[in-house]
């Protein structure tokens, strides 16, 4: 048994493959802009930092750049047709249940620290019927910051009433691991996200490729040496 802790998940990639819906937003707004539509499995590793920045990212793969005002009116486009579909095909990925009754029957608080907005955060785990599993849910706009500055990751742990230096992250993400480094938490690595960089070149503490292994991981994790951990947290990326 070990002692309690507080379990930080990503969203996007991590806790739901959120994959098709988000892309299907995008190809909306790139359709109205008259552009063909970004292939699925391109699009995946687009996603991780915000809604601008997929969008930036679907329009930079068609070769086209766009003024600020366009792009706040195709942010505005973006949120409004993905928070009217945000569950049509978002899943959670398979065994992420299983594994949250673990860590919750073991006594840790769980809590969410995403990039994506607050609100469509709650929405699409309101939808899903995860949301009453978090003691806290953070997006990019709850702190005024988003990952990887450490503040978000310092609010939400302390949000869910747990304690920085007895917590883990887990995520599948560049933003996730450069969190967690700056913050001074170990982290957990899933490859079954989006990324544009190789999670395993990044470095998590433990890295999985399936959410029944979670539990385990986190269990390692927790009854690690200090040493052990610092010793991997050297590079932080960005
Ligand atoms: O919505 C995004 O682009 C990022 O979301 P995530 O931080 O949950 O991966
Ligand atoms: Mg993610």
């Amino acid at each position: 048994m070990t002692s309690p802790h507080t379990i930080v998940f990503d969203l996007d990639g991590t806790l739901v493959d959120t994959a098709p819906d988000l892309i299907s937003a995008l190809n909306h707004v790139l359709d109205r802009e008259g552009l063909p539509p970004v292939p699925m499995q391109s699009a995946r590793n687009m996603i991780g930092a915000g809604a601008r920045k997929l969008i930036e990212r679907g329009l930079e793969a068609e070769g086209r750049t766009v003024s600020l005002a366009d792009m706040n009116r195709l942010t505005a486009d973006f949120i409004a047709y993905y928070a009217d579909h945000i569950a049509v095909e978002s899943r959670p990925f398979e065994g992420l249940e299983a594994a949250l009754d673990h860590f919750a029957a073991q006594g840790h608080r769980l809590a969410v620290c995403t990039n994506k907005l607050e609100w469509l955060s709650k929405r699409l785990l309101d939808q899903l019927g995860l949301s009453r599993r978090f003691a806290a849910i953070c997006g990019a706009d709850t702190f005024g910051v988003p990952k990887p500055d450490p503040t978000i990751l310092r609010e939400t742990v302390a949000q869910a009433g747990g304690r920085l230096t007895a917590s883990i992250m887990v995520g599948d993400a560049g933003p996730d691991v450069g969190v967690a480094r700056r913050a001074g938490v170990p982290v957990i690595g899933v490859s079954f996200g989006y990324t544009d960089v190789p999670i395993a070149d990044l470095k998590p503490d433990r890295l999985i490729h399936h959410m029944r292994d979670l539990p385990a991981a986190a269990s390692s994790l927790m009854t690690a040496k200090g040493p052990e951990i610092a010793t991997q947290s050297q590079e932080v990326p960005r």
